[in-house]
């Protein structure tokens, strides 16, 4: 249920990391490294728990987007619009919450809820051995007596230089559906960023992909997911979108740990499945020096 009070940041500092978190969605909104962005949110996101928060790592669950047939709201299903409870951490988790089928009895759209469950979910900044990083970590639990079908993403938005000039690596060769015309194909080598994006793409294991732009090369490495969602609005369908500003949309890329549609999670009863990534940070020019 969209929270009744505006929801309160809680802002995190470890090492050269500074981090802003929401109970509402169990929303991490952003990650800044020496003051700049990794993880990106919008100026003119909502911040009152009136809707969801543009930016961040908005956690999709129980379906993403407008579910497998395309028929569900809210968008990215019930949790990232869910008040949270505070759970207890494990080192190196800064942050941790659960959410229940329970906690969000009476909110729009949980006629459509698969089944009971039971999230955990843990941000957590490791101690940088070498590149500074991010692990976040989705932990599905099927208390009930049948399989849990669901979807689930983490959105991240991942800050860039100049998104026409970014380019993704590690998806080539990989099938994936164009949902900006509805075509399936494969991908011919690294994803560059030419216009609007919307990519569901089927990883053939787990996917270790890298978003590099002008001077910075971001690593994510996924676990228990078994696709990767590349989304920018473009220039258009940004300027409708009241929570972005006009040239939003060039400081952006979302690279989604997910698992949705035929690839969704089917969660026995009584297990657990954990869905997750790292981002890890590297500096382009120590890349080159390197060489
Ligand atoms: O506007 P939202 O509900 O946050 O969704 C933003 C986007 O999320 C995902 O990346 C989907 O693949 C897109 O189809 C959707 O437009």
């Amino acid at each position: 249920m969209p929270s009744a009070t505006p929801p309160t940041p809680r802002t995190a500092v470890r090492g050269t990391s500074r981090l802003v978190a929401y109970d509402f969605g169990a929303h991490l909104s952003t990650w800044e490294l020496d003051g700049r962005p990794v993880v990106w949110c919008s100026e003119a996101a909502v911040l009152d728990g009136s809707k969801a928060i543009r930016g961040g790592v908005p956690v999709c669950f129980p379906w993403f987007a407008a579910g497998p047939d395309g028929d569900l709201s809210p968008s990215h299903g019930v949790a990232r619009t869910a008040t949270w409870r505070r759970a207890g951490t494990r080192d190196p988790e800064l942050w941790a919450w659960t959410l229940t089928d329970e906690d969000v009895a009476g909110s729009a759209g949980v006629e459509h809820l698969p089944g009971p469950f039971r999230l955990r979910y843990a941000v957590s900044v490791p101690t940088p051995v070498e590149h500074p990083s991010l692990r976040l970590d989705l932990e599905v639990t099927n208390p009930g007596a049948a399989v849990l079908p669901v979807e689930a993403a983490l959105h991240t938005y991942l800050a860039v230089h100049d998104v026409r000039r970014t380019e993704v690596l590690g998806l080539e060769g990989a099938g994936y559906l164009d949902k900006t015309t509805g075509r399936r194909g494969h991908l011919p080598g690294p994803m560059r960023i030419e216009g609007p994006t919307d990519a569901v793409v089927d990883s053939p294991g787990l996917p270790h992909v890298e978003v590099v732009d002008r001077d910075r090369r971001l690593v994510l490495e996924a676990h228990g997911s078994t696709q990767t969602v590349v989304w920018n609005p473009g220039a258009e369908q940004a300027a409708e979108m009241s929570d972005l500003e006009d040239d939003d949309w060039r400081g952006f890329l979302c690279v989604e740990t997910a698992a949705t549609g035929d690839h969704g999670l089917r969660v026995p009863p009584g297990a657990t499945h954990t869905v997750g990534c790292t981002i890890t940070v590297h500096d382009r020019s120590a890349d080159r020096r390197r060489r």
